[in-house]
């Protein structure tokens, strides 16, 4: 059975985590591993720490960055941190990132939260027991969250 972290934040209005370990549960069995930080700064040391001390396989990193100029610098250093975690440890942490204004209300924000973290969890769930199924899905537009734009056609 496949140790997975799943690490979220406080500063995120809707509860990522909660919604990604209900989608990795009800698609297979695995051990799950949650942590829930402050801000999506603090995402990468906790993804390391599931990944060297806890020993997971893959991890989640959920989090939300705010609509001001400065909550999208800081989802950027966060973003740039995942990537020297992943490398460092040689392990998959798939960023999930909503960012505040993509969508046009709390509504959407909810549902956008809600699916985007789900569908990233299916991912997870994918790259761990059916890789195959992810190379059958190459190239055919697929978005998380809102609607697959679907594959370009000549
Ligand atoms: C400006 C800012 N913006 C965001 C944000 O948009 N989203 C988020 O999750 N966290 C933000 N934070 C908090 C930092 O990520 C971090 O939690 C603190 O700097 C403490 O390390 C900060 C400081």
């Amino acid at each position: 059975m496949p140790t997975i972290g799943v690490v979220d934040t406080t500063f995120a209005r809707f509860n990522m985590g909660k919604a990604a370990i209900d989608e990795i549960q009800q698609n297979m069995s695995a051990k799950i591993i949650r942590r829930t930080v402050p801000g999506v700064k603090d995402l990468p040391v906790a993804a390391k720490k599931l990944i060297e001390e806890e020993g997971c396989e893959i991890v989640m990193a959920l989090g939300m960055p705010g609509s001001k100029e400065q909550d999208k610098i800081c989802a950027h250093e966060a973003s740039t941190g995942i990537i020297q975690a992943q490398l460092m440890t040689n392990t998959h942490i798939i960023e999930v990132f909503v960012h505040e204004d993509e969508a046009r209300d709390e509504n959407e924000l909810v549902f956008l939260m809600d699916q985007r973290s789900r569908e990233h969890a299916l991912n997870v769930v994918k790259m761990l027991s059916r890789p195959e199924k992810m190379i059958k899905e190459a190239g055919t537009g697929q978005r998380q969250g809102f609607e697959d734009v679907g594959p370009a056609r000549m």
